[in-house]
């Protein structure tokens, strides 16, 4: 992965992929560090290119993830992501090539394993609040992976206690819930970047964002919380996307321990999304 980005804040370090959150004596700490330290046990054995009916990654995903962009003034190979026909895109994880497969390292099923776009850079919001920001000084094209939101993979213990922490002392939330539908239950996983973080970190809420988390698979079962814009992003636009899309934020009974939202779109809803956990 090439990943050259730093953090201008001394107390945060800089991680380009996530990394295990301390240690617990819990069933679900150790379930974690199992699935963390596991190599997924399936590959492609693809000696030329990686197709749907012949690759067994791509089997997995339900077709091809990513496909290229038809960039007509520009020579480079730029992926995006794939609308996958009639399927809908939730129901199939995306799964990319890993370093058991026998594919080539340009095999167009690597994209998030590569690390993030180069265009990025971090500035102050127009609100003091709000804080810092991650903008990009180039077009990104809709469906262009940005970055992974990177950080420390905790329990759910770890996350409530440090959410409520942060809530006490007023500080800044970083911790990403996601939740993913399997087989009917729910799996989270809980990702906190506010120590140990990659660019990600700085990536704001939004009510109308331009950008969405896919949770992507490359060499371990933990997913990779992977930023994938849902529009044309244009010179110096913040990046954003929607901390909380799920039921649970869309209804109003509990906005009066909600922070209001700064987002500043014709869509806000006023508040921030109901986090964790
Ligand atoms: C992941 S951090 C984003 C980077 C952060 N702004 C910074 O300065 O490092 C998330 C925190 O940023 C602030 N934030 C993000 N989006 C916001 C929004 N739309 N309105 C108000 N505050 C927001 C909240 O304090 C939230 O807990």
């Amino acid at each position: 992965m090439i990943d050259n980005y730093l953090h201008a804040d001394f107390d945060v370090m800089y991680i380009s992929e996530n990394i295990p959150g301390p240690s617990e004596p819990t069933l679900e700490a150790e379930e974690l560090a199992k699935n963390f330290n596991s190599q997924i046990t399936h590959c492609c054995k693809c000696n030329s290119k990686c197709l749907p009916d012949s690759c067994e990654c791509l089997e997995i995903s339900g077709g091809a993830n990513y496909r290229l962009l038809d960039q007509q003034h520009s020579n480079s190979r730029v992926y995006v992501m794939n609308v996958k026909g009639n399927v809908h895109s939730n129901s199939y994880p995306v799964v990319e090539c890993n370093d058991l497969c026998k594919c080539k390292d340009s095999c167009g099923n690597r994209l998030v394993q590569y690390g993030p776009i180069k265009t990025l850079y971090v500035k102050s919001t127009q609100n003091k609040l709000k804080g810092l920001g991650l903008f990009t000084n180039t077009l990104i094209s809709q469906g262009s992976f940005v970055c992974e939101y990177a950080g420390e993979v905790l329990t759910k213990k770890q996350a409530l206690f440090r959410y409520n922490n942060n809530e006490m002392h007023g500080r800044m939330n970083y911790i990403f819930c996601l939740n993913e539908h399997v087989i009917g239950r729910i799996v989270q996983t809980y990702i906190d970047p506010s120590s140990f973080g990659n660019i990600g970190r700085y990536i704001n809420h939004s009510c109308y964002p331009n950008c969405e988390i896919v949770p992507v698979r490359v060499n371990t079962p933990l997913p990779k919380l992977a930023v994938f814009s849902i529009m044309d992003i244009q010179p110096d636009a913040e990046i954003t996307f929607d901390y909380g899309s799920d039921d649970v934020n869309n209804c109003v009974s509990n906005v009066t321990t909600r922070k209001p939202c700064l987002c500043n779109s014709s869509h806000c809803k006023g508040f921030m999304p109901y986090l964790p956990c």
